[in-house]
């Protein structure tokens, strides 16, 4: 298990490139095995999770190849509908080949994901909708088996805008009998990234970034080059490593309108923020603010994906702010290890109060999901004297060469 071992106290200054979006680019990877060709995805991150979808695209038969940020996917010679456990349990992610499975064989035989510990995480909705379109399902010992002999589209209300559902939903419906409409869908941008590139792979998808999208079924899909969107969180996280640090960093490749509700939230904590559509410059505070209620939501709210991050930000500011966390129901892991570093922070239920200190101090802490390890790496940055980060591969689950870019702007950390 690596540790990252921080020096808090540098200013970061200088440019980094945000890499590719995790959330977009594996629901693409797992949407390539409908089209039983070749495909190839440009601004692929080199994260842990990307590494996972390879080896489970490989163990179903696909032939995988990465050469820096590009990725090939030959998914002609697919062979099984089982996807392997060990690799299904690694990552939540692997849940979106239910979706594409079932489109392109009829059938899939997957268990229950795993990913990061945030709470109950249930896939009812995704289960509910597949059977609308048809699917059989069976769960037995922590397997679930579906299959179908035939996808027919339907009309499916969500009961919450769940991102994987409605991805799942659009892979299982592309290649069904006539219209599927999904209301109250998941609104993020990953999800129009997927329409574009189910829609280039010849798909007929409408609506994708709105509450109802439409998805006319087609016979068949050819194999595409792609290119994925950046990551907003990640572009949120080194924003906020700036702002931390009272710093002057310039994001590049970055999508700003997706970030919108991000850059608000840190203009409040008293960061200048210059930008156009794809770049940005934040100069952090002297001193930072503390912000109104901060209310996690579906996109385009406050991104429950950058609920720690902040989190870490609010622990210096002057003054109380309070974060409501109302996407996943135990996303305050971080608090404790941040309590351990000096912060003065309340938890009831789904409510953080964070009264903001005058410094942090360094100290060992645990990383104990992917975002809440980003959380610790911030607040190290900012602490007094020396930080030590276990079970960093959660972090490196969803960050790309964390420590060498923040080492490029400035930062003391090293990995061990
Ligand atoms: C790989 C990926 O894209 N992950 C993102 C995706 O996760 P994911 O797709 O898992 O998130 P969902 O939008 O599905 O989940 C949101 C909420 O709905 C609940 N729910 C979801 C499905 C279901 O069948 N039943 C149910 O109750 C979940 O427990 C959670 O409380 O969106 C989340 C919310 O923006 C992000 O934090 C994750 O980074
Ligand atoms: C929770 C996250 O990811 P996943 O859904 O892959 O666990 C995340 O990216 O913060």
């Amino acid at each position: 298990m690596g540790k990252f071992i921080i020096e808090g106290g540098k200013r970061l200054v200088g440019e980094v490139s945000i890499s590719g979006a995790k959330n977009a680019a594996l629901p693409i990877l797992a949407a390539t095995v409908i089209n039983s060709d070749i495909n190839t995805i440009f601004n692929i991150p080199d994260i842990r999770d990307v590494h996972i979808m390879k080896k489970i695209l490989k163990s179903i038969g696909c032939k995988v190849e990465k050469i820096d940020d590009i990725m090939t996917v030959d998914t002609k010679s697919l062979n099984t509908a089982k996807i392997p456990e060990d690799l299904v349990r690694e990552m939540r992610s692997s849940i979106i080949l239910m979706g594409s499975m079932i489109s392109r064989l009829g059938e899939v035989i997957v268990s229950y994901p795993g990913g990061c510990e945030i709470g109950p995480r249930p896939i009812d909705l995704h289960l509910k909708a597949l059977r609308d379109l048809g699917v059989t399902i069976n769960e037995s010992h922590g397997f679930i088996h579906c299959k179908a002999d035939k996808l027919k589209g339907c009309e499916i209300q969500l009961d919450y805008p769940s991102v994987g559902a409605t991805e799942n939903i659009m892979l299982a419906a592309t290649k069904a009998e006539g219209t599927t409409i999904i209301r109250n869908a998941a609104r993020e941008p990953e999800i129009v990234d997927l329409q574009n590139f189910l829609n280039a792979c010849g798909a007929k998808i409408y609506g994708a970034g709105t509450s109802a999208i439409r998805i006319d079924g087609v016979k068949e899909l050819r194999g595409v080059e792609h290119t994925v969107i950046p990551d907003r969180i990640v572009a949120g996280t080194f924003m906020v490593a700036s702002a931390i640090t009272g710093g002057e960093v310039v994001l590049k490749n970055i999508e700003v309108e997706h970030i919108q509700s991000i850059i608000a939230k840190l203009k409040e904590a008293g960061c200048m923020i210059y930008n156009n559509c794809t770049t940005l410059k934040i100069v952090g505070p002297k001193k930072v603010r503390a912000v109104e209620t901060i209310r996690t939501l579906p996109y385009p709210g406050f991104p429950t994906d950058m609920q720690a991050q902040m989190m870490a930000l609010l622990t210096i500011a002057d003054g109380t702010s309070i974060i409501c966390e109302t996407v996943f129901e135990n996303r305050f892991k971080h608090v404790e290890e941040l309590l351990r570093m000096g912060a003065n922070i309340k938890t009831e239920g789904r409510v953080a109060v964070i009264k903001g200190v005058k410094e942090l101090t360094g100290a060992k802490v645990t990383a104990k999901d992917l975002r809440g390890g980003a959380c610790l790496v911030l607040a190290g940055l900012a602490a007094k004297g020396e930080t030590v980060i276990d079970n960093i591969y959660h972090i490196d689950r969803g960050y790309e060469e964390f420590d060498k870019k923040l080492i490029s702007l400035g930062a003391d950390i090293r990995r061990i």
